[in-house]
């Protein structure tokens, strides 16, 4: 089932974004007590199984949002302001091209608005500048990653480019520390822990004595990764609730410890089983992108709800689903960087001593079946809570699911398939 039709989130994004989100900084969302832990486990009520590769009809249902009579305003919020005449830079609104990995089961998303997708490329340029990101010869590979039309992408509800901009400073600064600390832009396992815990503090700031303080503040301009965290994070803050900048914090702790994991393994040569991959890919995940969904849509799942075992379960699937998305359409490019660069595929067929080419496709087929229980959960949870900031909230998930899935396909500049079919 490659693609059976436009989500359940992005057809009908109708969401309830101008009636219950409250774009402001996410404060006067009323604690919703509904879920307790017996009550999520209560399954959709009599809702029959969606055929194999479907949508849940509980999800597609729960997810549309409000319809009827007096509905039509809850849609969810694009830009409506005066034309953005901005400069289109390099990579900023080329039509989309590439196709999907066939037989992976995902949701094609409209193309992101080409105005919103300049003004972003644009201002990231500026703060690029600003920050003293990347030297001058890495600036097509920036303009190659193309973060104005991955954030357009994957955050249809935001309310304005300002709200756009604190996801795409951090998409940037993310992929600047994985790049300089453990990739191919000087990166190396060794000493990564080092490293990594240092930058972790321009998040979750030293807390230290008078003596000790201005060298940890130096510290953090002294290189790209720190001058990218602290300044995205400066912005998150301004965006976010203490709550939701804590939740950001504890999601890049995690994808650190995913980091290490890698690295340590690349450092004894370790090829780990898969389950043990898939565990390592739960903590190196994106993770930190979609949870910022609220944020980035001026309005907030408050904690209490967001710490959920059923939502955490929904995020872990979604985060796991976008990552192995990235396995798929970064395979090649991985192949060919130098050493051994771990990958859902390339590991499958190590440790289960199948072709690449059929290692490939067991993978494909992992990646659906995470999509098929991130779907089945949200729906479950839909249904369990039936509280507009959850229903926004999981709607945002999807949302950017399917947005990084768009993102992938289209990114012909960085990823190209395998010739396997
Ligand atoms: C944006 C973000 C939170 C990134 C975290 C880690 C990361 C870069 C990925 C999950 C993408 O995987 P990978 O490192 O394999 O990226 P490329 O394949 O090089 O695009
Ligand atoms: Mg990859």
């Amino acid at each position: 089932m490659p693609d059976p039709g436009p989500s359940p989130v992005q057809s009908s994004l109708p969401a309830a974004a101008a009636a219950f989100g409250t774009y402001g900084h996410g404060r006067g969302v009323e604690a919703v007590g509904c879920i307790r832990p017996e009550q999520l486990a209560v399954p959709a009520p009599a809702d029959p199984p969606a055929p194999a590769g479907a949508p849940h009809p509980a999800l597609e249902r729960l997810l549309r949002g409000p319809s009827g009579l007096g509905t039509a305003g809850l849609h969810l919020a694009r830009y409506e302001g005066p034309p953005l005449a901005a400069p289109e830079p390099a990579g900023a609104a080329e039509p989309a091209a590439g196709r999907p990995i066939p037989g992976l089961y995902h949701h094609p998303v409209p193309e992101p608005d080409p105005v919103r997708v300049a003004e972003i490329s644009r201002r990231i340029k500026e703060w690029a500048d600003e920050v003293d990101l990347y030297p001058p010869e890495w600036e097509d590979q920036f303009d190659g990653f193309c973060v104005g039309r991955y954030m357009v992408a994957c955050h249809p509800d935001a309310p304005d480019i300002d709200h756009l901009m604190l996801a795409t400073r951090l998409m940037v600064a993310e992929n600047v520390v994985d790049d300089c600390y453990c990739e191919d832009h000087g990166g190396s396992p060794v000493g990564l822990g080092g490293r990594l815990l240092l930058a972790h503090t321009a998040l979750d700031p030293l807390h230290t004595t008078t003596e000790y303080q201005p060298a940890w503040t130096e510290s953090l301009r002294s290189d790209a990764p720190r001058r990218a965290y602290r300044s995205a994070m400066e912005h998150l803050l301004q965006g976010a609730s203490p709550s939701q900048a804590d939740r950001f914090r504890h999601d890049m702790a995690r994808l650190h410890l995913g980091y290490l994991a890698e690295a340590a393994w690349a450092e004894t040569d370790y090829v780990p089983q898969v389950w043990e991959y898939l565990a390592m890919r739960q903590f190196n995940n994106f993770r930190p992108c979609p949870t910022i969904t609220d944020t980035v849509g001026g309005y907030e799942l408050p904690a209490d709800l967001h710490a959920q075992p059923a939502m955490q379960r929904v995020i872990a699937l979604a985060g796991n689903a976008t990552t192995i998305v990235n396995d798929l359409y970064s395979y090649t490019k991985e192949l060919a960087s130098p050493g051994r660069h771990l990958n859902l595929p390339v590991v499958i067929a190590e440790r289960e001593g199948v072709s690449v080419k059929e290692a490939y496709l067991k993978a494909v087929e992992v990646h659906n079946d995470l999509m098929h229980a991130f779907e089945a959960a949200a729906a479950e949870l839909a249904v369990s809570c039936p509280a507009p900031n959850v229903a926004r909230f999981l709607r945002g998930v999807a949302a950017w699911v399917d947005g990084n899935h768009y993102w992938h396909m289209t990114n012909t500049y960085r990823y190209s398939l395998p010739d396997f079919w």
